[in-house]
Order: C-alpha cells, then sequence, then structure tokens
C-alpha cells in the first residue's frame, strides 16, 4: 500500500507554475498516483491574449496528460484554475478565490519562477523573490495547510563549490533591494546589475538565492521544504520515457546541434554535467510533500535533487551520446550533418565559430537571397551565440552537492512507494537515457515523427554531397590559385596523370618566373580548414 499516493487522495493541493515544463508533469503525476485527491487548484495568468480558461483547456489538451486521460478520463474536473499574477499585490487573486484558497488548501507547491538567464533584475526579483514571499503571506492564513513546497534550483548557490543541504547567506538583503529596485529607474538598475551579481552569473540564481532566504526568514510556523533540482531533463519514465516540452537547459542545444546548427560548444569534457530527469525530481518533490506534512521534521529540510554525487556523468559523454543518437535517428530539414564537438578552449572555440557557423550561416543567407527568399540563418546564428555565452557557466564547472536528505526520504519510502515515486538515479543507464531524450525532443519537442526518419537520412545524404562537391570546388579554386601564383605548383599538376589534365608544357614555360611565384605562396595564406568539416 503506497503510503504517499494515499495521503493525496482527498487533499486539496494548491500548484503554481502548473501551465510550466515541470508544473505539467507535476500536476499529471499527482491525479495519476492518487485519482482521489480532492481538488488542485493552479494559478494562472491569462497570457499572449488568451485567457486563463483558454490557457486550461490548452494546457489540458498536452500529450502529457494522454496517460491520465486514459486511466482517469474525468482528472479535468479535479483541476481548478485561479487567475493571479504572482508580481502583483495579493498576487491579483480576487476576494472570493482568496477565501477559497485559504479554507481548503493542505498542500502548496511553488514552481512558478521566471527561469530566463537574462530577464531584468527588476522582474526577476518581482517574480521569483517577491512572488515567493506574497505566496508565503497567503500560505501563513490557510487555516489547513500542512506543507509548502518551495522548487528552487541546485544552482541558486553556485558561487560555491560544495553545496550542503542548507540555507546559505544571501548575496544582498532582499528588503533592501525591494526597496532600491521600487524607486530606481528601469535603465539605472540595468547599468547597476553587474555590480549587484557581483559573482552570481545570472539574475535568475541570484533572486533564485534571495528567494530560498526569505523563505527561512519568514516560514514562521509553516511546514516548509526546499527542493534543488540540477539541469532538469526528459523523463526518464514517466508518463512516458523522453517527454519534454521546453527549449531550456540542454534541451535547446541538443536541437539546435541535432540541426547541424551548432558545431562547437564551450564545455569542459571531464566536468560533471549534473542533469536529473524531470519524472525524478516531480517524484522527490510528491515524496517530500507527503514526508513534511506528514512527519512533520523540525527543521525546514532542503533537498538537492542531483546526480553528480551518485551517479555522475560528463559533458564529454553527453556529446558522444547526443551526436551518435542524432546520426542513427536525424531531425528533419537538417541544415548541416550533425557533428558538434566541446572544447574548453576559447580561441578554438571562436574559431569554428568562424568556420563553422558563421561561414556557412553567410553562404545560405547569400543563397536565400538570390532566390528571393528572406535570410535567416545569421540571425539564428547570432541567438545561438548569445545563448551559449550564457550557458557556458555551468558547462565549463563541477559543483559538488550533498544529497543526504534524497537518501534519507528512499530511506523513509516503503517498498510500493520506492517503486511508484521512483528518485533512486543509482538506476539511470545514461546512455540509454540521453538516446530517449534526444528523440523525445524530435518527438514532442519538434513534432518530428519517427516514420519521417528515412526522408530525414535522404536528406543528410544530399547534404553529405553538396559539402563534397562544395569542397572539391574549393580545392580545386586553391589549387587554381597556386597554379597561377607557383611554378613548383604547376611542375607538380603537369606531371600528376589526370584525364583531360592541362598540355605538357615546354622546358621554358617549366621554368618561368619560379622565383617570383614561391615568394608569393608564402604571402597566400591559405586556410584549409573553410573547407567545411
Ligand atoms: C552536442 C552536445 C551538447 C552538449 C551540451 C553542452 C553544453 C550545454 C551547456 C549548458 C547547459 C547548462 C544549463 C544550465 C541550467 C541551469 C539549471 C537551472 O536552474 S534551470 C533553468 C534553466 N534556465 C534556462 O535554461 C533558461 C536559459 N534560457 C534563457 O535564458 C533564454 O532562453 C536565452 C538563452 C537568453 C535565449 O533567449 P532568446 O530571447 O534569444 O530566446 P527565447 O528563449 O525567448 O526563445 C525564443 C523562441 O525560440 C524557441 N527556441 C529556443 N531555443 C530553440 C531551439 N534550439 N530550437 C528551436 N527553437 C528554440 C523558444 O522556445 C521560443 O519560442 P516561443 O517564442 O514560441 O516561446
Ligand atoms: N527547468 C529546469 O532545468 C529547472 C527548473 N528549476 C525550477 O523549477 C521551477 C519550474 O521550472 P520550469 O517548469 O522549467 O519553468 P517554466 O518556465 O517552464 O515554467 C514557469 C512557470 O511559472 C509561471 N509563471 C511565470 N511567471 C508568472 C507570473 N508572473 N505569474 C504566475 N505564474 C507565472 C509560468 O506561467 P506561464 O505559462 O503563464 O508563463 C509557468 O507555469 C522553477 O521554479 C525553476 O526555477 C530548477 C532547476 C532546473
Amino acid at each position: 500500500m503506497s503510503s504517499v499516493s494515499a495521503y493525496y487522495n482527498g487533499k486539496t493541493v494548491l500548484i503554481t507554475g502548473a501551465t510550466g515544463f515541470m508544473g505539467k508533469v507535476l500536476v499529471e503525476k499527482l491525479l495519476r498516483s492518487s485519482p482521489d485527491v480532492k481538488a488542485v487548484y493552479i494559478l494562472v495568468r491569462p497570457k499572449a491574449g488568451q485567457s486563463m480558461q483558454e490557457r486550461v483547456a490548452n494546457m489540458l489538451k498536452c500529450k502529457v496528460f494522454d496517460r491520465v486521460r486514459e486511466d482517469c478520463p474525468n482528472f479535468h474536473e479535479k483541476i481548478k484554475p485561479i487567475n493571479a499574477e504572482l508580481t502583483q499585490p495579493k498576487l491579483a487573486i480576487s476576494a472570493e478565490d482568496e477565501e477559497e484558497l485559504l479554507t481548503r488548501v493542505n498542500i502548496v507547491f511553488h514552481c512558478a519562477a521566471t527561469v530566463r538567464f537574462d530577464e531584468p533584475l527588476k522582474h526577476a526579483l518581482q517574480l521569483n523573490a517577491m512572488g515567493t514571499q506574497r505566496l508565503l503571506e497567503l500560505a501563513q492564513q490557510m487555516q489547513k495547510l500542512e506543507a509548502f513546497i518551495h522548487i528552487s534550483t541546485a544552482y541558486a548557490n553556485c558561487v560555491r563549490k560544495c553545496i550542503d543541504e542548507i540555507i546559505y547567506p544571501p548575496p544582498a538583503e532582499p528588503k533592501k533591494l525591494f526597496d532600491l529596485v521600487e524607486w530606481l529607474d528601469e535603465s539605472i538598475i540595468q547599468d547597476i546589475t553587474p555590480k549587484l551579481l557581483g559573482d552570481w552569473p545570472n539574475t535568475y540564481t541570484y533572486t533564485k538565492a534571495l528567494s530560498e532566504y526569505l523563505i527561512q526568514q519568514e516560514k514562521g510556523n509553516l511546514n516548509i521544504a526546499i527542493i534543488r533540482p540540477s539541469i532538469v531533463g526528459a523523463s526518464w519514465h514517466e508518463p512516458f520515457p523522453g517527454w519534454i516540452d521546453s527549449f531550456n537547459g540542454t534541451s535547446g542545444i541538443f536541437v539546435a546541434a541535432g540541426k547541424g546548427i551548432l558545431r562547437t560548444v564551450i564545455a569542459n569534457n571531464e566536468a560533471v554535467a549534473d542533469m536529473i530527469p524531470v519524472d525524478v525530481v516531480i517524484n522527490l518533490t510528491l515524496a517530500a510533500g507527503w514526508y513534511t506534512a506528514v512527519h512533520r521534521p523540525k527543521n525546514m529540510l532542503v533537498y538537492n535533487c542531483t546526480t553528480g554525487g551518485i551517479n555522475p556523468f560528463f559533458w564529454g559523454e553527453m556529446e558522444q551520446y547526443v551526436m551518435s543518437t542524432f546520426k542513427r535517428n536525424p531531425l528533419e530539414q537538417a541544415f548541416r550533418t550533425p557533428n558538434a564537438h566541446l572544447t574548453s578552449n576559447y580561441l578554438i572555440n571562436q574559431y569554428w565559430i568562424t568556420v563553422s557557423h558563421k561561414a556557412p550561416a553567410i553562404l545560405y543567407d547569400l543563397y536565400m537571397r538570390l532566390t528571393g527568399r528572406k535570410p535567416r540563418m545569421m540571425k539564428i546564428i547570432n541567438r545561438l551565440h548569445k545563448s551559449m555565452m550564457l550557458l557556458q557557466y555551468f558547462s565549463t564547472q563541477s559543483w559538488d552537492w550533498s544529497s543526504d536528505n534524497m537518501n534519507m526520504l528512499m530511506g523513509q519510502l516503503n517498498t510500493e512507494d520506492k517503486k511508484l515515486y521512483n528518485f533512486d538515479v543509482r538506476q539511470l543507464h545514461w546512455s540509454e537515457y540521453i538516446e530517449s531524450y534526444c528523440l523525445g525532443a524530435k518527438k514532442y519537442l519538434l513534432n518530428e515523427d519517427m516514420s519521417g526518419i528515412p526522408a530525414a537520412k535522404q536528406h543528410l545524404r544530399k547534404l553529405r554531397n553538396i559539402r563534397y562537391a562544395f569542397n572539391t570546388t574549393l580545392l580545386v579554386i586553391i589549387w587554381r590559385i597556386f597554379i597561377a601564383r607557383s611554378q613548383m605548383a604547376r611542375n607538380i599538376w603537369y606531371f600528376v596523370p589526370l584525364p583531360g589534365g592541362p598540355p605538357i608544357p615546354s622546358n621554358q614555360q617549366l621554368w618561368a618566373s619560379e622565383s617570383e611565384s614561391s615568394r608569393k605562396i608564402h604571402s597566400l595564406q591559405l586556410q584549409p580548414a573553410f573547407i567545411v568539416h
């Protein structure tokens, strides 16, 4: 008998960020594993011209709910959307809705956040830190609240190399910052952001660190737990292997590499790629919710939800597995053959950016212009470079996260719960997982059908032929330049017995202008690597 699923049956749950990548997996698993949950309130904002109701209707059509749709066809009746905006006072929840939440909710899962690394500081603070504070205020008034689970990130304290399951001193006093951004002009905030961030690499990790500290400061008597996942990847098993619907983290990089656009990445082959499947994070989150509510630990527990210390995996291995999968199962309409390499050398990376990103993009855009179409590849490449700049902080270093609480929690689960809410990452087989992740990105992120693989392979063969033709033409042009300038090259050329080769020259021609042309060879500085690799 599962204690965790039994616990959620009959309970009323509130989830923020339910429309996001992890939120959807949480809602799905909760409804599937505890079909008798009383109600699941989700805080949703209207967005992109869609009302809250339209957004929820669209969300429920998502493939991630296929399994629960089959198991419990009426699952949607349990979902109760509430109009909310976390950056607004009182979360912009109506008095009537607030009353309903205050009298009914038993457990809160707080997933909503901006995860963008380039989010302006003011907005990141308003959502990630102030939003969390406002939700806590609401939670303090909830009459039947048993547990509050906050999703943070393992990188909230990335300025440290060894990260324990404790709350560290914040980068700044949150309330002083709130005051500052309240009255300072937006442009001034932008100007001083690097100074404020100090050692933190971006506004995301900075504001996540602040929100952890705020929770510790203002938790009062609430039963709180903090979950810190590392890089969240596609699902391992549930609701089905490889499910992913977000380009964040490594997913966008995989797609760009699979499409043959991304050919060079700044990363340390030997550094740990601390990735964790989304279903593992959600299983741990639900188990931690149960443990926090039922066992009520005296101190607030922080769960580092990471793999590096338990089942380490390295960026170099990731490169191999990703490339091998996309070579065997290519993405449709690839720009070039997938062939990405990692390097930790900045100059080498710059060299390949020029040769293998920019040069092909310029040529392709020229071709688009000549055929009367809109050039677009250089724009894509520039965006990719901006993303890679922001991500390289994470791909060039390793961190040590302790995972004692994750192990402790596993020990608290009964045999059935260990299976139903599996977060034992020792069982994770990385090559199989990465293959299923890449195929999931193909199917669920790009909506490509597996039946299109033969055509995609045919397309890659066409690209290979174009590459051969291009390289041969380039070689001939380079050779012609040599021939025109070097007597020695001409001599070699004339003695190569090629069909249709040049006529045998006279002795006079052979020795003509030798000294002048050999001087010119040295000044040519040809770059053989311009031949597309
Ligand atoms: C080949 C082997 C590969 C080996 C891998 C090696 C290295 C990987 C390197 C690092 C990975 C480290 C990741 C660390 C994660 C830290 C853990 C956390 O705590 S998680 C939170 C993680 N947050 C993120 O990952 C957010 C990062 N993203 C951003 O900050 C921004 O997206 C951005 C990078 C600044 C780019 O912003 P930009 O405005 O340019 O673009 P948008 O994000 O708005 O996207 C616009 C649009 O395009 C879609 N999109 C994005 N990427 C792709 C893609 N690759 N292909 C196709 N389409 C893509 C995106 O969904 C948007 O679409 P829409 O407008 O419809 O929403
Ligand atoms: N993805 C990852 O690799 C990792 C994520 N995390 C953490 O996990 C949590 C979930 O991340 P993930 O699912 O990937 O993120 P997503 O960007 O996919 O989802 C973010 C969610 O927050 C909601 N949200 C954003 N702004 C507001 C707002 N102003 N008011 C109300 N809701 C808002 C979004 O709603 P809307 O649909 O309206 O935009 C969405 O539901 C975050 O706290 C993140 O920090 C931690 C480590 C790694």
